[in-house]
């Protein structure tokens, strides 16, 4: 199986004069607050976008980031948002011990407790991109957004989670609806890649948005399964020790589209997504990835897109990328010098919860 990414979305614009732009990431930071036996055990920056842009930053993949922040944005970011003067930031409450939530997380319950201005077309440049991602958190991608980013990217990669939550009007819990339901289903043809966890993926057909676009489903520490017309594999995992799972979906996402602007194959773009996104499990926030581990994932991608050069017979097989990466993925920064553990939503110091 090669699963190839999809063919330019591209129609009414060629031919074109200037270069693409590479990367535009859509979709809104937030303030997360972990929230573990009624204590916050911690505050940091969230929404996918942010994940994404420190996938893509450390993997020097240039990239333009649209987000919408309030007054009260208190982080430091690479890619400054646009300040909505009079509204506050989107803030998620992550409740690690109350069972589980209305999107079947069993680890955590979410809740959006404000929510920033939506991402409107006129907020997004007019230039062109070889890559869009639609990553909202917090319902701010309108089915608008969605249209126009299809219009100026070449391939665009959907977060499910962007167009598929609700939120309850009382305490915010975030709960899910049908894909069929959610107002974009009529713009799905035209997108390359949907990601959804396997909770999300409850909340479409998967046999029939496959022959729309390629669809990846994660699997938490299984790694992923894509789907793509007839085709569908199982990219495996790489070993981590769960700290807190927030972002490794996103992570997984930046992964997943560094391989791809990297020219790797879908599989393997995909496996770099499940290295990432295992690396995210073991930070509470953003992780900060090690310039050496950086550094050896791009020489195996780099190697990688020789040996798959030379030999077809490559594609297919995951065994030996994965062999390579793995040490790789293990020269990062240890995860015992994160403040609080949270284990699959408990204390590691108190695992017995
Ligand atoms: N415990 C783990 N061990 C190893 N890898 C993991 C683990 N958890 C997540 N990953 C990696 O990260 C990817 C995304 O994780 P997951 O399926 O939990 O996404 P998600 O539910 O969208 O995440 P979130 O909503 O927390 O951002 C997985 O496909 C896997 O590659
Ligand atoms: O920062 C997190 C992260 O982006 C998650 O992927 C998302 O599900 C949460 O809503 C958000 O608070």
């Amino acid at each position: 199986m090669t699963l190839n990414p999809p063919p330019s979305q591209q129609t009414s614009h060629s031919p074109r004069r200037i270069p693409n732009r590479r990367v535009l990431i859509v979709g809104n930071y937030c303030h997360d607050v972990l929230i573990q036996n009624g204590s916050v055990v911690a505050e940091t920056l969230g929404g996918a976008a942010s994940f994404i842009s420190n996938v893509l930053d450390s993997s020097s993949v240039s990239c333009d980031l649209v987000s919408k922040v309030g007054h009260d944005f208190r982080y430091e970011v690479t890619h400054s948002p646009i300040v909505a003067p009079e509204k506050e930031t989107t803030v998620f409450e992550a409740y690690f011990d109350l069972g589980i939530d209305g999107i079947g997380h069993a680890d955590r319950v979410l809740k959006r407790v404000s929510a920033c201005d939506p991402i409107l077309p006129s907020d997004i440049p007019d230039s062109r991109f070889d890559f869009g991602m639609a990553v909202g958190v917090g319902g701010e991608i309108l089915p608008e957004t969605l249209e126009k980013m299809v219009e100026i990217c070449d391939v665009v990669a959907v977060d499910i989670q962007a167009l598929i939550r609700v939120f309850d009007p009382v305490d915010g819990a975030v709960k899910l609806v049908d894909l069929k339901e959610s107002g974009f289903y009529h713009i799905l043809h035209r997108i390359g890649f949907l990601k959804a966890s396997s909770d999300e993926a409850l909340f479409m057909d998967v046999e029939q948005m496959k022959h729309l676009c390629c669809v990846v489903v994660t699997n938490g520490e299984k790694g992923c399964r894509i789907y793509h017309k007839d085709d569908e594999m199982t990219v495996p995992p790489f070993l981590a020790k769960q700290v807190d799972p927030t972002g490794a979906g996103d992570s997984f996402l930046g992964g997943l589209i560094v391989g791809l602007v990297e020219g790797l194959t879908v599989p393997d773009a995909a496996l770099l997504g499940n290295l990432f996104g295992s690396i995210t499990v073991e930070h509470i926030g953003q992780p900060k990835f090690d310039l050496m581990m950086l550094q050896k994932v791009k020489d195996e991608v780099q190697r990688r897109k020789k040996q798959c050069n030379i030999s077809s017979s490559h594609n297919n097989d995951h065994n030996e990328f994965h062999e390579r990466l793995s040490p790789a993925r293990f020269s990062c920064v240890d995860s015992q010098l994160q403040p609080k553990l949270l284990v699959n939503g408990h204390s590691c110091d108190d695992r017995s919860l």
